[in-house]
Formats: structure tokens, C-alpha cells, sequence
């Protein structure tokens, strides 16, 4: 078996980056080395208050602390790195295509594809190479047919090894996986290569976590994954919408179902809709391959956890705007949040953003405080979206550092993240400056409604 000393992973984003630190973290033994094509990535990953690297994740700041400098290093040597590498993860981005054939369904993999043809360009002696993005089932195939025919003669083993952390609990998924998934050829070749890569996960993670599979049933499982957890909330929000109409409460109907040990409890709180760059892309990508394969049913079906889960974002909007008398012309709407998710600074697909945009449509001021994100990155969120000129984004909404600034003199709230602070807050004094009647619109059932409605506020939460 290839004994490891010298890992290198292309791509430092939110998977590269975490991911490669735990591993230095956990094998003090093996060099690794983060590289990047963004300069300016790199360099904040460098920084020398590791309070200033580009991902916010709780513990991760300590993680690099420790490791930096020790054996984990982040580079923009791009070919320096695979060249002294045994082992290379490829962690770029897969985003949904935005152009020519697949368009918003199919994965773009043109990152994938340089990555392939860059290591196969510098690789001198035999590597193997990891898929830790998220990828299409059968893109090994993909990947092996570039690297055989592109590269200088050296032997390539192809492993997939697709990551299951989610953003906020990184550090925490990372040290403690339920599981980890390898799949490689099921020749003697695949399973010395399989074998090499347990041996390093091993160093921290019981064996009997450490599943391995051929190398297409891994591929599949992580899309697999992905969409069956995205499938659990847009059950729930479904449901969300009829308890409204019925006095039914989607929290007792989450806990009541998932008290049941074949159900279980996780996975099962209605929101404002599922954001992150991960659930729609994948699941669109699911849709996408399955229509290839001409299995409509099997699209259609996966189809509507997407479909569920941007009517639950429209109706959100659209409900503060019947509440708000059918109009929110000129209003002040205080959003708290704008991170897909708690404890994170990423904000790709959150619903905050197509919220925002569709009250912006309706000519709304929109005034945001979120504890992580920047005030640039809620700009440019909205003007990717390019719905109206930029200038009109900007005039419109208003980012404040201050979450009781952000909420003076607004005609309503709407909680888009379920950040823990803001159960926290003076909420007398949010209301004392309010505009009366002072609503809250609750999108994540993160606050509470008795002591809310005791104060004076008028609350509405989904699914109750
Ligand atoms: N964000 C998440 O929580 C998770 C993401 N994934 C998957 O991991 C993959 C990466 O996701 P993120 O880390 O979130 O993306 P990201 O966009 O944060 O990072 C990707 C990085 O790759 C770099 N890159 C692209 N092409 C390159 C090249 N040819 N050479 C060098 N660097 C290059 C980009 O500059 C960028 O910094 C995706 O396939 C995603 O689906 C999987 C599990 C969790
Ligand atoms: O492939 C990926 O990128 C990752 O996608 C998700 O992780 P992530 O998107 O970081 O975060 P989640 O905790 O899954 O939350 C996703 C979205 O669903 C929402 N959500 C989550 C759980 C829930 O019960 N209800 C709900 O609305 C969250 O607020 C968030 O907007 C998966 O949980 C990870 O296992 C996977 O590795």
C-alpha cells in the first residue's frame, strides 16, 4: 500500500478549506497543502489572525491556529503542489451550468475538467486522485479518460470521497462523522488505493465508520444524500402551509412524527425554505441525469422537492405583503438574518435573498442586520440576481451593524435566519420603535410568540 506523506487539495473554499485542516489537525505526519487559483482567497486563508480566514465556522479559526505552519499550508503553486503530492483532492466548486445544454439543471464541471488536465499535465510519478466535490454519478469515467490520455505515461487510481459536513458544524462533522464514504475500482489496484485513504481517516475515525463501495454507488450516494435530507423539509413545509389553514402546529406535528424511531427527529423544521449552494444544486442535478436516462417519473418525482421548496419562499413574501394590507410599497421591512443557515457567513441560494427580491418587486425598503454577513455580499446577492438595476438595489436596501437600528421605524420583522442571539434581544425596546401594528413574520419558528403577543406584537409563524 502507497504510503501517504504529501496530500494536496485544489480548491480552499468551504469544503478545501475545513476539510484539509482537520486532517493536518488529526495527522501531524502528513503534509498538506490548501491551493487556490483566487489570490486574495488564499492570502486571507494565510492571515495572521486566523480570526480574519475566509470561512466562518465555529472551532475552525483554532483549528488552523494549531496546524498552520506545522504541516498545512495554503499555496497558489498550484502545479508545485500536485507535482510533490501522492494523494490529490480535487474540492473545487460544481455549480449549477448556466449555459448551452443542461442549463440551470446539469452540473457545470468545466473546474473539474482543468483540474484533470492540470494534474495530468505535471504529474510525473503515479497519484492518486480524490473527488471530494460533489459530482454526477460517472464522472470518474470522466476524470480517467483525461487523465490516461492526457498525462505522461504515470498511473492514476481514482477514488471518490464525497463530504458530508454541513456549514456552522463543520469542525464538529469533520472530528465526528456519522460515517465516512470511499469508492474506488473494485481491482486489487482500487482497493490498495481505498485501503491508503482509510488508513488516514483512520487515525481518528473508528474503522467501522469508514464505508467503502465501488466508485459510482459513492458518487450517487452523496447526491442521494443531499436530496433525501432537502425531501424531509419540503415534506415539512408542505405540511407547514396546511396546519395554517387548519389550527393544526407543524412543531407538534414534527415532534409527534418524529417520536417514531423509523422517522426520527432531525431534518424536520418547516422554514422559510431550505437555502445553502448545495440541496438545489444537487437535487437539479438528480432531475437532470435521470431525464438522461429517460426516466421521467424518477425526475418528476425528485422534481418537486425543488418545485415545494420555491413556493415556500414566494408564499413568505407574499404573506407580508397581505398582512401588510396588501400593500408594502415604501414600507420598512427589517429582515434579521441573511445567511442561508446559523453560524455560517455563506449566503449562496438563501431564501433571505428571493425573499428580499420579491418584496423589492413590490417596492419595499428592506433594512438587514445579520451578525456574519457583510453589508457587499448582501448587494451583490441581489444584483446576481439581476432583477432590477443595480442602483435600485442599492437605494432599496439598507444593511445595518446594529440589529436595533435595523428594526427602528420598521412596519414589520422577518426572521430569515435562526441565529441564536436574536431570542435574545429587547424585544420591548425592537417594539417601542417600531410602527404600530408592529409585526413579526417568524421563518424559522425561532422566537417566542406568547411573550411576543404579551408586548404588543402581532406574529405570525409558519405552520401555526
Ligand atoms: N459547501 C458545503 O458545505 C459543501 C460542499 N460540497 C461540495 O464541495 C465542492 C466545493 O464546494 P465549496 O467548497 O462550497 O465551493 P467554494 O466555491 O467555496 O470553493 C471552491 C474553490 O475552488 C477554487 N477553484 C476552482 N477551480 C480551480 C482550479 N482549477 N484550480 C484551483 N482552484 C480552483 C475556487 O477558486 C474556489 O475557491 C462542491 O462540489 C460542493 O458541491 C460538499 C459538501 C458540503
Ligand atoms: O453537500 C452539502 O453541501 C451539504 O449540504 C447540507 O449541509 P448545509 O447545506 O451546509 O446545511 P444544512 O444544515 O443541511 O441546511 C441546509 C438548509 O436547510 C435548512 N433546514 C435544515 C434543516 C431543517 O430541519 N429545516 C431547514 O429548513 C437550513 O436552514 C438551510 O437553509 C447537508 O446537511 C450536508 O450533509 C451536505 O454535506
Amino acid at each position: 500500500m502507497k504510503n501517504i506523506t504529501k496530500i494536496c487539495c485544489i480548491g480552499a473554499g468551504y469544503v478545501g478549506g475545513p476539510t484539509m485542516a482537520v486532517i493536518a489537525k488529526q495527522c501531524p505526519h502528513i503534509t498538506v497543502t490548501v491551493v487556490d487559483l483566487n489570490e486574495a482567497r488564499i492570502a486571507a486563508w494565510n492571515d495572521e489572525n486566523t480570526e480574519n480566514i475566509p470561512v466562518y465556522e465555529p472551532g475552525l479559526s483554532e483549528v488552523v491556529a494549531e496546524a498552520r505552519g506545522r504541516n498545512l499550508f495554503f499555496s497558489t503553486e498550484v502545479d508545485k503542489a500536485i507535482d510533490e503530492a501522492d494523494m490529490i483532492f480535487i474540492s473545487v466548486n460544481t455549480p449549477t451550468k448556466t449555459y448551452g445544454a443542461g442549463k440551470g439543471m446539469g452540473a457545470d464541471l468545466k473546474y473539474i475538467e482543468l483540474c484533470a488536465r492540470q494534474i495530468a499535465k505535471v504529474a510525473k510519478d503515479d497519484k492518486i486522485i480524490v473527488e471530494k466535490s460533489t459530482l454526477p454519478v460517472r464522472t470518474a469515467e470522466t476524470l480517467r479518460d483525461i487523465l490516461h490520455n492526457t498525462g505522461n505515461g504515470v498511473k492514476f487510481q481514482i477514488l471518490s470521497n464525497p463530504e458530508f459536513l454541513a456549514e456552522g458544524t463543520a469542525i464538529e462533522d469533520l472530528l465526528m462523522p456519522d460515517r465516512v464514504l470511499i469508492g474506488g475500482d473494485t481491482n486489487e489496484e482500487g482497493q490498495e488505493a481505498i485501503e491508503a485513504l482509510v488508513s488516514i481517516y483512520a487515525n481518528w475515525i473508528p474503522r467501522e465508520r469508514i464505508l467503502t463501495t465501488n466508485v459510482w454507488s459513492s458518487e450517487l450516494s452523496k447526491l442521494v444524500a443531499n436530496a433525501m435530507l432537502a425531501q424531509r423539509i419540503s415534506s415539512m413545509n408542505s405540511i407547514s402551509e396546511l396546519c395554517e389553514k387548519t389550527e393544526a402546529n407543524v412543531n407538534e406535528v414534527a415532534r409527534a412524527i418524529g417520536s417514531d424511531s423509523r422517522i426520527g427527529p432531525k431534518f424536520l423544521k418547516a422554514s422559510v425554505g431550505f437555502g445553502g449552494s448545495c440541496f438545489q444544486k444537487d437535487i437539479l442535478n438528480l432531475v437532470y441525469i435521470s431525464r438522461s436516462f429517460g426516466l421521467q417519473e424518477v425526475a418528476d418525482y425528485w422534481e418537486q422537492v425543488i418545485i415545494m421548496n420555491d413556493h415556500q419562499k414566494r408564499r413568505f413574501a407574499e404573506n407580508i405583503v397581505k398582512k401588510l394590507y396588501n400593500t408594502v410599497a415604501g414600507k420598512k421591512i427589517a429582515f434579521l438574518g441573511w445567511a442561508f443557515k446559523k453560524d455560517t457567513n455563506d449566503t449562496r441560494e438563501s431564501a433571505a435573498i428571493y425573499v428580499a427580491d420579491l418584496l423589492l418587486n413590490e417596492q419595499a425598503d428592506i433594512k438587514v442586520f445579520d451578525p456574519k454577513v457583510e453589508e457587499k455580499q448582501v448587494h451583490a446577492d441581489l444584483d446576481y440576481l439581476a432583477t432590477r438595476p443595480v442602483e435600485e438595489n442599492h437605494n432599496a436596501v439598507h444593511v445595518f451593524a446594529d440589529p436595533y437600528e435595523a428594526c427602528k421605524d420598521t412596519h414589520a420583522i422577518a426572521v430569515l435566519t435562526e441565529w441564536d442571539e436574536f431570542k435574545d434581544y429587547d424585544w420591548q425596546r425592537i417594539y417601542d420603535n417600531m410602527l404600530k401594528p408592529a409585526k413579526i413574520f417568524d421563518g424559522r419558528n425561532l422566537l417566542d410568540v406568547k411573550k411576543l403577543r404579551e408586548i404588543g406584537f402581532s406574529v405570525q409563524a409558519i405552520g401555526s
